[in-house]
Order: structure tokens, then C-alpha cells, then sequence
């Protein structure tokens, strides 16, 4: 079978690769761009289309192995990468050659010796000068004998090294793991690093020899020698969150579905958590202590059903920032008394990013002014539309407190457990997440752990995120000591060297000393990780990096403002901007300051948070820079749009950056004519400049953004205001300043190119 790439395809007929993908779109094969290879079948049927409008191409439609096998040297007008290609991809041949050159003319007939022939007699000359091959073989076989002298002992060495060349054999393939420098790449094929930067040149590239070549051209470079490229698996097994939960099917059994639940506050989330494990739990399993280890299993018509205890979408989230995917099913918890309430719709939207299916629970319908259909409605212009209305979102009414409707609930979620069908391979080593963790004064560090696969055993070794150990104690959600503990299941461990983080993974080893080296290998990468305080989440800065890279196709983003009007003709707009090959995906959007929990979000999503006219608080601040998280803000929807875009497009320009420098509470105001509001300020933090810059914050939203008019300390004109002091502070046509008020005092920064 032999292979080409799209765009080759493309030159040999003289048609845009464009044309070539479509066709073969058309024709129903699979291809990405102009890099994708296409097989015999498809360059068959390719050849049927072009050369139906073409007749002429026949002749151009060359096939590179099958070219090296006629030998084919009789295309003058070929480019000269493909002349080389036709001496470098016939490695049998040439090395046949190699060693009986001189007699080559003899050896080879038809067209090949024909052409040898009309090489020789010109001596090597111009005639020939754009076919490689012809001129190879008159280089070696001629050299000395016909140029002049200085010319001659010039052709001489060509052959020399021409013939050293060809001795070496051309591997039938490669090993890399990444990338290649352009002479590691040479080494690897036995051949110069001229030759591969002649090659780079022909198509383009102008390339070194300590040039890292990526994994494409590698093999686009190797396709031309006739030689594979496999890529090298390194398993790094400190590495064990990387190759995921990995289900084998053959000995896969159904496991029980974990359910977080998630609502507004006081719709009812922990009051169903708490009805749900006493009718079940405590009814299932007579004289049963529930304990709080953060999950519980409970049984329902045989079947077993794993509820995390913490509820709400914060705690979920944090989860799965740390890289934790627990919640197979999300039950949304809305009071029928309230409604959709903001963070009912946060919640959605966090379910939503972790691709997590949504069961509702219409809860409170007890209440005399409860109004389901009004919830379901609501739910609806959110896209979570009832069954009975024609979607596809399993509504249930209950009252959490009253225990009505649980059993319906938990029949339901049974029932899209069944669906989804969640599988799991008890006869494997454990692994899975931490809920809680914490040091008790007596135990040692203790861990809730929820097994995802496979079956936990006491005196396990065990990896927990940096830590490790020996299971020495279990014990399960009722408080029994319990020696097993098999897929879904929450147990508290003991045993551990330290206390692991929430959301972080474990895995259990066959061997202690394997999981002690595992264990002090990944403590001593967390350290160096904090150490380094490396961003490893997208920033608007290097969004082009990433999209180039290919490591980008979606980017996520989150979007708060001040109204619902701003929010909708933000992520409108956003989702307009045309950036080929790339994607805005607007995970959530809201109106309000920017919360932890939009940080969080953001952060276990990989999103960009984008602001206009709202600020975060300090919490949030702080847990941004912790996350790394990249807010943007703006005051201009334009700006917003235009800046995404340029990032997009690789345009940013960072030549400025926005330090905040201080933030100051508004205590009191006084009012004088003539200069009118002086704001009497605090700085709580950091400075105020007279020549900075200034924000008016209002319940987490912009209402002012200009400079300082005037800043004194008592009745004098100040500098700067220190963190700790007092100040007045008056701001450039500006008078609305209420008491609770706060300022962000900032000034704009060159930022130094890296
Ligand atoms: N009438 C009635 N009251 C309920 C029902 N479910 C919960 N409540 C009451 O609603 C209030 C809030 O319930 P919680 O369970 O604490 O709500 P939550 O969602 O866990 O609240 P946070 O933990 O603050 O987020 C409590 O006073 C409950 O007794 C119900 O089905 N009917």
C-alpha cells in the first residue's frame, strides 16, 4: 500500500489542496488538512475525478513510491523536491547502485539507462541539472573523467561522499518520542544534515542543524526516505493520572452511579441529603451509625447508589480542578416556593462543563404557594426541558423535608445509571479520589477516598496525590470496619505519610517499595510545581501560542457583567468573531462581580474569565492568582470583542498591562461646593498615586473609572498614600461617591517584551 499527503496530491496535479480535501470529503473519506495522508484507494478514486475535467494530468498525477519504483527520471519540469525524493525514496535501489556504479549503464536498461546515457554524454552538465537523479548518477559515474581538473577532483569528491552516502542503509524505520533536532533527525536516517536542509529548503524552510523539527515534518521528512515514524511511548508511572480510569471492557461489570447534588442556597440540598440516608440507610442497615465521611451509599430495590455529602457546585468544581471527575450524575435541587435562582443556574452551567447529566428535583411542592410549573418553565428557557413537554430532562417532584417523591428520585437516577451504563473492573488494582482529607490528632493524616475502579484492600500500598502509604484501617460510611471496598464505594482510610488534598487521585501498587518511590517522586514534583508557580492555564497572552500549537480549538470562556443586557450582547458578539479553526465556548455567564466560584469554574475548565464593568473581590482576586487564572476587564464591549479577537489572531499587543496598585474603602464623604464629593478614604492595601488611575467599585460593579483629581493627607496635597493611612480623595468629574464605596487604585505598565 503506498501513501501521499493531501497537499503533494495537490502539486502533482496542479490543483489547491483545498479543492483535493473537499473532493475527498465528497467521496466520503476522512481528512483534517492538507498534512492528512491519503492511501491508494482514495488517490485512485482521486485520479478518476481530476483526470475527468483534466486529461493532461495524467502525466502529472504522480504517485511517490510507485515513481521510485518505475524510476522515473523523465520530468524536467518537477520541482526539485520531488526530483530528491525520487533519488532518496528508492533506498533498495540506490543501494544496489552504490556498489556497481561504474557498470550501472549497463545494468540498468529502458529508461533509466536511456537517461544515463544522455547523462553521461553531457557530461554532467546543465542539461540535466534540474533532475536529481540523472544528475546524481552522472556526478558518480563521470566525475573525474570529463571536467577539467579542478572541476573533475570537485566531482570526484561529490562521488566520493554520493557513494558513502549510499552505503549507509536507510532504516525501515524510526523511533521518536516529540520532537527531533535537524540533525538528530539526520543521524537517525544514516544520512548528512545538508541533505535534510536541503530538503527543509525545498519546501520552504529554512532550517539549522540544531532546529527542532515537529512531529509532522519529521514524518513528512522520513515519508520522503520511505522510512516509519513510530512514536516512542515513555510511561511515566508517577504519572498515573495521565493514562486516565482505563475500563476494560472483557471483565467490566456495572457499577453504582456517584450523584452530587447541586441548587441555590436553601432550596433544600442538604435537607434531601440528610431525608434520602435516613429512609435508606438507616431503614437498610438496622442499628447502623451514619458517620460523616463525606460520602454514603445507599440501596434502593436491590441496587446501591453512591451520594457525595458535600453539596453545591463550588465543591464539585474544586474537585474536578484537581483533576478529579467523581459525579457521574448531577440532581439539581430548585424550590418550587422560589424558582431559578442565580446560582441554580451556575450550577447548570458547572454540571454542563463537566459534561454531567442533570436530574431535577422540584423540591418544597408541600408549600401552599409552590409552583412546579413555574420552575419547569424557567428550567426550560434554560435548555433543561421536561420530558413531558418533549425534551429530554427528568423532572421529579419532592418534598425533601416531608420525604415525598425520594423514592421516585432515586428510581430515576437508577434509571439513567442504566442508561449510561457506569462500568468499572472490580478484579483490578484500585484507583480513584480523595473527598476529604484531614490529620486527626489520634490516627495520623485520615482520607475519604471514593474507589472509581477496580477493588481496595487493607495493607494496599497506595499513592494518594503526593502522599503514600499502607491502607491500615477501613472503615465505610456506617462506621464498620470493613476489609474491601469495591468500585463507587467511599471509605475512610488510615495509613497515609501525609494528608493528601481533596480531588487529588489515587492508585494503588502491587508493591510497597514501588509505591514509596512513586510517592516520594510525586512529592517531589508538587514541591518543585509550587516552587515554580508556572501558568499553566490559557492566558489571553499566549492564546495564539496555544492555537498555533494546536493545542487549542475551543477556547472557553466566562463571561460577568453588570447587566443582563452587557452579558448577552458580550457573549452575542463573542461568539461571532470568525477565527478559523477556532472555537469561543461560553461555559457560563452572569450578571455580578466575579466570584470565587466563577474562578473555580474557570479554572477546572480552562477558561478565560472576561469582566465588563465588574471587578472581583479581593477572595476571588487571590484565588485567581493562586488558580492562575487570567481575568480581562473591560468597560468597552468593543474592547472585549476586539482584544479576544487579536489574541486570536496573534495580534495582541502587549505593550501595556493594567498593575493594580492599591484598593482604598470609602468611609465617609463630605460635600463641598465648589469641589464637590470628597471621598475620606482608607488605604486597605498597597498605595494611591495622584497620577493613578481609578475605580469606583459598587457592590462588585464599576460605576466610575477615571483618575484622581486631587489626594491630600489632612489638608496638605499628597504624593502617595500608603496601606494603613487616610486620605481625601476627590476624582476627576466625579461626584457619586457613597460611603461603602471602594476604590482600585491602578497605573499602567510597560510590559517588558520576553
Ligand atoms: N417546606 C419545606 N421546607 C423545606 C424542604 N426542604 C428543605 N426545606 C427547608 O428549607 C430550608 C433550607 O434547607 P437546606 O436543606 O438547609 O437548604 P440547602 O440548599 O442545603 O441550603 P445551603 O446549605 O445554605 O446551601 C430549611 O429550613 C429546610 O427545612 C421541603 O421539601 N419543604
Amino acid at each position: 500500500m503506498s501513501k501521499m499527503r493531501v497537499y503533494e496530491y495537490a502539486k502533482d496535479n496542479s490543483v489547491s489542496s483545498k479543492a483535493v480535501i473537499e473532493k475527498l470529503e465528497a467521496l466520503g473519506f476522512n481528512v483534517k488538512s492538507h498534512m492528512s495522508v491519503i492511501e491508494d484507494n482514495a488517490i485512485h478514486q482521486l485520479n478518476k475525478q481530476f483526470l475527468k475535467k483534466k486529461p493532461s494530468a495524467e502525466v502529472q498525477t504522480v504517485h511517490p513510491k510507485k515513481k521510485n519504483a518505475e524510476g522515473t527520471v523523465t520530468q524536467p519540469t518537477k520541482t526539485k523536491e520531488k526530483q530528491t525524493s525520487h533519488v532518496a525514496a528508492a533506498p533498495e535501489k540506490r543501494q544496489h547502485q552504490a556498489g556497481k556504479f561504474s557498470s550501472s549503464s549497463q545494468k540498468h536498461g529502458g529508461e533509466n539507462q536511456g537517461n544515463n546515457n544522455r547523462g553521461n554524454r553531457t557530461g554532467g552538465g546543465s542539461r540535466f541539472n534540474e533532475n536529481g537523479s540523472a544528475n546524481r548518477r552522472n556526478n558518480s559515474g563521470n566525475g573525474g573523467r570529463r571536467g577539467g581538473r579542478a572541476n573533475g577532483r570537485r566531482r570526484g569528491q561529490v562521488s566520493a561522499v554520493n557513494r558513502q552516502k549510499m552505503e549507509i542503509k536507510l532504516p525501515d524505520k524510526i523511533m521518536i518520542s516529540g520532537s527531533l533536532t535537524v540533525g538528530q533527525f539526520a543521524e537517525k536516517i544514516g544520512r548528512p544534515s545538508t541533505d535534510i536542509i536541503k530538503k527543509l529548503m525545498a519546501l520552504g524552510v529554512m532550517a539549522t542543524k540544531n532546529q527542532d523539527l515537529d512531529k509532522d515534518t519529521i514524518e513528512l521528512l522520513a515519508g520522503d526516505y520511505g522510512v516509519a515514524v513510530e512514536e516512542e511511548v515513555i510511561v511515566d508511572e508517577a504519572d498515573f493520572e495521565a493514562d486516565g480510569l482505563e475500563i476494560d471492557e472483557k471483565t467490566a461489570v456495572i457499577r453504582p452511579p456517584v450523584v452530587t447534588i447541586m441548587g441555590h442556597v436553601d432550596h433544600g440540598k442538604t435537607t434531601l441529603l440528610d431525608s434520602i440516608r435516613h429512609t435508606k440507610v438507616t431503614a437498610g442497615e438496622a442499628g447502623g451509625i451514619t458517620q460523616h465521611i463525606g460520602a454514603y451509599q445507599v440501596v434502593h430495590e436491590g441496587k446501591r447508589i453512591t451520594f457525595l455529602d458535600t453539596p453545591g457546585h463550588a465543591a464539585f468544581t474544586t474537585m474536578r480542578a484537581r483533576g478529579a471527575e467523581i459525579t457521574d450524575i448531577t440532581v439539581l435541587v430548585v424550590a418550587a416556593d422560589d424558582g431559578v435562582m442565580p446560582q441554580t443556574i451556575e450550577a447548570i452551567h458547572h454540571a454542563r462543563a463537566a459534561k454531567v447529566p442533570i436530574i431535577v428535583a422540584v423540591n418544597k411542592i408541600d408549600k401552599p404557594n409552590a409552583n412546579p410549573d413555574h420552575v419547569m418553565q424557567e428550567l426550560s428557557e434554560q435548555g433543561l426541558v421536561p420530558e413531558d413537554w418533549g425534551g429530554d430532562t427528568i423532572f421529579v417532584k419532592i418534598s425533601a423535608k416531608q420525604g415525598i417523591g425520594i423514592d421516585d428520585l432515586l428510581e430515576m437516577i437508577l434509571l439513567v445509571a442504566e442508561v449510561e451504563e457506569f462500568k468499572a473492573n472490580p478484579d483490578k488494582l484500585a484507583r480513584g479520589a480523595v473527598i476529604e482529607a484531614q490529620l486527626d490528632k489520634g490516627k495520623g493524616p485520615i482520607a475519604t477516598l471514593l474507589v472509581q475502579n477496580g477493588t481496595l484492600n487493607v495493607g494496599d500500598p497506595i499513592v494518594v496525590g503526593s502522599t503514600f502509604g499502607r491502607v491500615r484501617a477501613m472503615v465505610n460510611d456506617l462506621g464498620r470496619r470493613v476489609k474491601k471496598a469495591g468500585p463507587s464505594t467511599p471509605v475512610e482510610i488510615t495509613g497515609l505519610n501525609n494528608v493528601p488534598l481533596a480531588g487529588d487521585q489515587f492508585i494503588v501498587f502491587a508493591d510497597e517499595k514501588k509505591a514509596r518511590q512513586i510517592g516520594e517522586i510525586r512529592a517531589e514534583r508538587a514541591l518543585i510545581t509550587e516552587r515554580k508557580e508556572t501558568t499553566t492555564k490559557v492566558s489571553l497572552d499566549d492564546l495564539f501560542e496555544k492555537i498555533k500549537e494546536g493545542e487549542m480549538k475551543e477556547i472557553n470562556v466566562v463571561i460577568k457583567a453588570d447587566v443582563q443586557g452587557s452579558v448577552e450582547a458580550l457573549s452575542g458578539s463573542l461568539r461571532k468573531i470568525d477565527v478559523d479553526g477556532v472555537k469561543i465556548n461560553i461555559i457560563h455567564e452572569g450578571v455580578g462581580g466575579i466570584s470565587e466560584s466563577d474562578i473555580i469554574l474557570a479554572s477546572a475548565s480552562n477558561a478565560i474569565i472576561i469582566g465588563f464593568n465588574v471587578r472581583p473581590d479581593n477572595h476571588a482576586k487571590s484565588i485567581a492568582e493562586q488558580e492562575k487564572v487570567d481575568i480581562r476587564l473591560y468597560r468597552v464591549i468593543y474592547d472585549a470583542i476586539d482584544e479576544m479577537e487579536a489574541a486570536m489572531k496573534g495580534m495582541l499587543d502587549p505593550e501595556f498591562k493594567e498593575v493594580v496598585i492599591g484598593q482604598l474603602d470609602v468611609r465617609t464623604t463630605f460635600k463641598v461646593s465648589k469641589i464637590g464629593t470628597i471621598a475620606g478614604c482608607y488605604v486597605t492595601d498597597g498605595r494611591i498615586s495622584r497620577d493613578a488611575g481609578i475605580r469606583l467599585v459598587r457592590n462588585g460593579v464599576v460605576v466610575y473609572e477615571g483618575h484622581v483629581d486631587t489626594l491630600k493627607r489632612f489638608k496638605d496635597d499628597a504624593k502617595e498614600v500608603k496601606q494603613g493611612f487616610e486620605c481625601g480623595v476627590t476624582l476627576e468629574n466625579f461626584n457619586d461617591i457613597k460611603e461603602g464605596d471602594t476604590m482600585e487604585a491602578y497605573v499602567m505598565e510597560e510590559v517588558k517584551p520576553k
